[in-house]
């Protein structure tokens, strides 16, 4: 199911790089025409001065297979963003609108996924949820209340590592209950059941420079889950990873995360993994960003990343979106193009 908003929205000032969804996406063209017809149906929303709201079907198969799903009451949702507009002051001086109106809502335990054309402004997204970057309009909340600064419920993940170079692994699992006031024994007690949960028991007295970029991450994954957070933001976390220890990333951040509870909000340039990983994908417009569509992923759970990306389900599923967002990429790519940045 999509809820989509692509209607007039003002597109904005060119994108930094150069997109990366055509080298990963090619095959879907070919795999998904010979396929059966998508489980996921379209709800269209445009911003017009009507304000129509319409039901866009993608297939006859669809409209049987899918319902709407009824929005959580608000005590289920965690992330709430609410019509946001945040504008920047460029280093130039010139005012630039990274996100606009945009509105995306998280229930707790969900797993949402963001994809867009590269500086779209998904980023930018996370740092509203933590408060680094408050509202220019537009209200975000977090738990039910106005984000005010940064919670200690919240836990992140980026592309690079934020482990201290000069702190073994044990020390770094370690940190983060000792700065919220274990005591040592209990942070270390801890910090060693969640080295053993992501199998880096024998590595604890390593340094970081002395792991794989993979066991890296997985130190990476016990620093964040031991401080037991409700929200977890992730930006790009495992693009830097060959693509084996991506999958084997991914299949463990599925397990942690499924024993957590905690809701996800997870930006990746890859498409594939954001279907193969989410409940939710949400597809952003070239900029400003706003939300284009919403897409409920509905393959089951537990998910094993090396297996379903065969699924045939995921294959349509995946080409469908790719179909819808690969229309923002073109945009951002012309953007490019045409203005040399
Ligand atoms: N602090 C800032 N000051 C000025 N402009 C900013 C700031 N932060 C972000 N921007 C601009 O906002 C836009 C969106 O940036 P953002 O990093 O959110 O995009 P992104 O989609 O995450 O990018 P990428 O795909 O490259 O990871 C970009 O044009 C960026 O230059």
């Amino acid at each position: 199911m999509v809820d989509r908003n692509d209607g007039d929205m003002p597109r904005r000032a060119p994108f930094l790089r150069v997109p990366k969804y055509f080298g990963q996406l090619g095959h879907f063209g070919q795999l998904g025409r010979s396929r059966a017809a998508p489980n996921v149906h379209a709800d269209q929303r445009r911003p017009n001065a009507a304000g129509v709201q319409h039901m866009l079907q993608t297939s006859p198969a669809a409209q049987s297979a899918s319902t709407r799903i009824a929005p959580a009451a608000s005590s289920d949702v965690a992330i709430d963003l609410s019509n946001v507009t945040r504008r920047f002051v460029t280093p130039d001086g010139k005012a630039m609108t990274a996100l606009r109106d945009f509105t995306m809502t998280v229930a707790r335990g969900e797993f949402a996924c963001v994809v867009g054309p590269t500086g779209c402004g998904k980023s930018t997204t996370l740092n509203l949820i933590t408060g680094l970057a408050p509202p220019t309009a537009g209200e975000v909340r977090v738990m039910g209340q106005p984000v005010s600064g940064i919670r200690p419920d919240i836990g992140f993940v980026f592309q690079t590592d934020a482990l201290f170079p000069w702190r073994s692994v044990l020390d770094n699992v370690a940190a983060g209950p000792m700065y919220r006031g274990a005591s040592r024994k209990q942070a270390y007690e801890k910090a060693r059941d969640w080295l053993n949960r992501v199998g880096l028991s024998r590595f604890e007295k390593h340094y970081p420079h002395q792991l794989s970029g993979g066991m890296r991450k997985r130190v990476a994954l016990a620093q964040t889950f031991i401080n037991e957070p409700k929200i977890l933001l992730m930006d790009e976390p495992f693009s830097a990873l060959d693509i084996q220890t991506r999958t084997l990333m991914q299949d463990e951040l599925l397990r942690l995360w499924e024993d957590s509870g905690a809701s996800v909000v997870f930006v990746t340039h890859d498409l594939e993994e954001a279907v193969a990983l989410a409940d939710k994908v949400y597809v952003l417009t070239a900029g400003p960003a706003t939300v284009k569509s919403v897409y409920h992923i509905d393959l089951p759970r537990p998910r094993v990343m090396e297996d379903i990306r065969y699924d045939p389900k995921f294959v349509e599923i995946a080409r469908v979106i790719w179909e819808d967002l690969k229309q923002e990429v073109h945009i951002g790519q012309k953007r490019t193009l045409e203005f040399g940045h």
